[in-house]
């Protein structure tokens, strides 16, 4: 039986949690897959979205996962799809968002989409085609020194165009201010002239609303989490979802806890810095001890944590020693070598009997996630804006995992989050 009606692809972990955690809000089934799964569908969820580690990997590989996931996707009965990258555009140089957008408009024999990565809840908006973060241009905000996707400019057309083949144009706020019917009416004037990506901007929910009705069946829509939350109650409001579908999974779990961080955003440093302030047990890991000496400090560290006290191990660093230890290792190196060694001590502590993982940072998410061969994950209650715990079984024990985003959640998110649980 298949009765699902939308299919989203993520491009990282905490991405596919934040979409899926926004899309739950509005009540109805969400669920998340990791990676393409290798089964035909069988009793899918209205919403089905697949995570995918693509936003870093080489273009043809990130295109091929897509179109896989897409197939998957159709398979399961999806007629609209939603391409969704972050909300602060992460691109490489050579950049995935565009030719994975243009494969999938191929796939789905549509000459249009829209581009949309505005989050006005966690603070980014997109005017006249710029991004901002907060009151900061993404090009003038802490994203310029991200480890993997440094963002020196903020014009999503400029950013994107060398990306696609075809003609990049936008539908400004004063546009969108207008309503439904003029959003309609700018992308239908964009398509005449034979415009196939269109940026729009959005700078409040109230936005985000008037364009996800106005693309509303479109085959594809890409962008951040928040363009696809009034989606379901659209569809539920047009009888295309049964309105009793089931809630979300909140479960009791063991207070056993591990806080894993990989991410080196401005956000997560000050989370880190919080949560040592606490006086949980933690440890850094430093790349260059790392690679002398692989991962046998950190987990006899960790053999020896009561895992009730949620220890936190972190290679979160300011941007000056990250650069330092991407000039002396390579960045790619430097960033696999972290994500290998948090993702060995996510297994050692679920070993250790680790109830709850909690995880900074979406490469690092990925690694976790994969390194404890979880395939599904329930969507549950949510700790910040975009960040929901999610649960899983692994070996017959429910296990709850949190995967954040490097820039979301406030700087007590490592305390906020167990306490989420604790009160459930
Ligand atoms: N101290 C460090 N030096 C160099 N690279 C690091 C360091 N700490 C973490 N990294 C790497 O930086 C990358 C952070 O990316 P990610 O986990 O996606 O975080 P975010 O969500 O903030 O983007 C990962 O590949 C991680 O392994
Ligand atoms: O849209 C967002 O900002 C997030 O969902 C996201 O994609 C996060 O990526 P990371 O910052 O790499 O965790």
């Amino acid at each position: 039986m298949s009765g699902t009606l939308f299919g989203v692809i993520a491009d990282d972990f905490t991405g596919a949690t934040d979409i899926a955690g926004l899309l739950s809000r509005a009540g109805v089934k969400v669920s998340l897959r990791i990676g393409v799964p290798s089964e035909q569908p069988s009793q899918t969820s209205p919403f089905e979205v697949i995570a995918l580690k693509s936003r870093t990997a080489p273009v043809a590989e990130a295109v091929a996962e897509t179109r896989a996931a897409l197939r998957w996707l159709q398979s399961a009965g999806a007629t609209r799809f939603f391409w969704k990258y972050c909300s602060t555009f992460d691109s490489t140089a050579e950049g995935n968002i565009g030719p994975v957008a243009e494969a999938l408009m191929a796939d789905l024999n549509t000459d249009q989409t829209v581009y949309c990565p505005a989050f006005p809840e966690n603070g980014r908006s997109v005017f006249m085609g710029n991004l901002f973060v907060g009151q900061q241009l993404l090009s003038e905000s802490p994203m310029k020194d991200h480890p993997l996707t440094p963002m020196r400019d903020s014009n999503l057309m400029r950013l994107l165009a060398p990306q696609v083949t075809k003609p990049v144009g936008l539908t400004d706020r004063l546009t969108v201010a207008q309503g439904v019917k003029a959003v309609q009416s700018s992308l239908a004037s964009h398509r005449q002239e034979g415009i196939a990506h269109v940026i729009v901007d959005a700078v409040a929910n109230a936005d985000l609303a008037i364009i996800a009705e106005a693309c509303r069946d479109m085959p594809l829509m890409t962008g951040g989490s928040a363009l696809a939350m009034p989606l379901p109650a659209i569809y539920l409001a047009d009888g295309l979802l049964a309105a009793d579908a089931p809630k979300r999974h909140d479960r009791k779990v063991g207070p056993q806890t591990i806080v894993l961080s990989g991410s080196c955003s401005a956000m997560t440093n000050a989370q880190v810095d919080a949560y040592r302030e606490t006086g949980a047990p933690n440890f850094q890991l430093d790349p260059f001890e790392l690679a002398q000496t692989g991962p046998d400090p950190v987990l006899t560290w960790l053999a020896d944590q009561d895992l009730a006290r949620a220890p936190m191990i972190y290679a979160t660093a300011k941007p000056e020693s990250v650069k330092a230890a991407q000039q002396k290792l390579g960045v790619t190196q430097a960033g696999e070598l972290i994500e290998s060694t948090l993702a060995a001590c996510a297994v050692a502590a679920l070993d250790q009997g680790a109830a709850r993982i909690i995880v900074a940072g979406g490469e690092t998410s990925g690694a976790v996630t994969k390194a404890l061969q979880v395939t599904q994950l329930d969507i549950a209650t949510e700790i910040a804006p975009g960040v929901p715990w999610s649960f899983c079984t692994s070996e017959g024990r429910d296990i709850a995992l949190a995967l954040k985003s490097g820039n979301f959640g406030a700087a007590s998110f490592f305390s906020d989050a167990q306490t989420k649980l604790d009160t459930l």
